[in-house]
């Protein structure tokens, strides 16, 4: 085999790569590429994993996928149907989570700049919980409450002062970070004493998230004893409970062979052993622990198909293979040097014999999806799969070079579904004027 698999991969009897039952030339032929393809059994193992963790200790818990690895109508339906709330972080994610049916009171709401007409949104949908991040977000939730005469629960988002081992993009929890209430300097007491005296602001719990893409546990466990060691200073000086400690999301995944990330449910045993540990030392009620996870619930559920067109060699330098997407699919290999492996989907156990860059069809030198990929021998017209595109390729696909975004078509138990359609030369121009 010579390509690492993820949830439903594998070769089928014909010798192609399938997933979830279907045979991705199949998918290819009938969608078109480039296509995005989800195995949606991975992504409920994913789920169930999680919350198995919490069962398994019988603790309060839940589980909020943030939204923005990979939003659209469908995925909603998905957690729905499994059971579990989600994340959001702007008017559009509300916006889609409303229109598929997603019951609003299980979300939450992140961000570092939420505009009062976001805010205003939040509360008409009845959206769960709003993670207060900034000084000028609690004055204006405060004012549309207050005119609203509605409460709303809040947690206080903070940053704990730990620095993730990630890309530097990925983040979020140190000192210097545009997220949240800083710990060290007071501003996170100063924060929670304003919502403690505020009317319509229900004080519920602490929420960090200290980065993406983050392989070590150290720092989640930090993150956790933080949270705690707060909720019990709160407990003290405000007589404060704090109901909800939600340590966000991060969990890494494997991109490519080297990387050897923890199972995905080994982070969060980890994390709820550490806090559990921490609330019974300092005897704080027990809590509902919340966790974040994108991407560890969709990215390797999703597999990206690409057509092969032009190839250009240049003696002793490199050999270029184009296909027919790029960084308007994936911009991740140009935004934060991501790697990524690829298969040629007709023939997937073949041994390679060149090694070439897989390079996008943008107008930009950076726009290449994979450097030095061993490859079985190839010729135009060939699909080629690119693995674990499933979080923040879609979200974040763009129309660059005025290329439509492609389809996304799920797939289980042999069938495929279209649940988002190809953009058309029509939608481009739609909002011109
Ligand atoms: C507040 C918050 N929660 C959750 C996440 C999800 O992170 P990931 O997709 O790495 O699990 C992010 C993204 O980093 C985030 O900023
Ligand atoms: N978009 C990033 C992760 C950002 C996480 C959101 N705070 C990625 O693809 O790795």
């Amino acid at each position: 085999m010579s390509y690492y698999h993820y949830g439903t991969i594998q070769t089928n009897s014909a010798g192609h790569l399938a997933i979830g039952g279907v045979d991705t030339l199949a998918l290819a032929e009938k969608y078109g590429t480039p296509l995005y393809v989800y195995d949606v059994a991975l992504i409920r193992e994913r789920i169930r994993g999680f919350k198995k963790v919490f069962e398994d200790r019988k603790l309060k818990y839940h589980i909020s996928y943030a939204s923005k690895a990979f939003s659209v109508k469908a995925m909603y339906r998905l957690l729905k149907e499994e059971g579990i709330g989600a994340d959001v972080v702007s008017g559009g994610e509300i916006y889609t989570a409303q229109q598929a049916g997603f019951p609003m009171a299980q979300t939450s709401f992140n961000g570092n700049n939420k505009s009062r007409a976001e805010l205003e949104m939040a509360v008409e949908a009845g959206v769960g919980h709003i993670i207060l991040d900034n000084f000028h977000e609690i004055e204006l939730l405060e004012a549309i409450l207050t005119e609203k005469q509605v409460k709303m629960p809040v947690l206080l988002r903070v940053t704990p002062g730990i620095s993730a081992h990630t890309h530097e993009y990925d983040m979020t929890g140190q000192i210097d970070s545009k997220f949240g209430f800083d710990i060290k300097s007071g501003q996170a007491d100063q924060a929670v004493a304003q919502v403690i005296a505020s009317e319509n602001l229900i004080y519920e719990g602490i929420h960090a998230h200290v980065g993406s893409q983050i392989f070590e546990t150290v720092g989640f466990e930090k993150a956790a004893d933080a949270l705690v060691n707060l909720a019990a200073n709160w407990a003290q000086t405000f007589d404060l409970t704090t109901k909800i400690l939600n340590v966000g999301g991060g969990f890494g995944v494997r991109y490519t062979a080297e990387d050897e990330p923890l199972a995905p449910q080994t982070y969060v045993e980890n994390i709820v052993d550490e806090i559990m540990k921490q609330v019974q030392a300092k005897a704080l009620p027990e809590p509902e622990i919340w966790i974040e996870p994108g991407r560890s619930i969709v990215a390797e559920a999703g597999t990206t198909l690409y057509t092969i067109g032009s190839r250009k060699d240049i003696p002793d330098v490199r050999h270029y293979l184009d296909v027919d997407g790029g960084m308007g699919d994936n911009i991740r290999p140009a935004l934060y040097q991501s790697e990524y492996d690829a298969v040629v989907c007709n023939r997937p156990d073949d041994a390679p014999v060149e090694t070439v860059t897989i390079a996008g069809k943008y107008c930009e030198s950076g726009d290449m999806l994979i450097h030095d990929q061993p490859l079985a021998a190839t010729q135009p017209g060939d699909i080629l799969a690119t693995f674990v595109t499933g979080a923040y390729g879609y979200a974040m696909a763009n129309n660059y070079n005025r290329n439509p975004r492609p389809a996304v078509v799920f797939v289980e138990n042999g069938q495929s579904q279209l649940v988002v359609r190809r953009e058309t030369y029509q939608n481009l121009t739609q909002l011109d004027i």
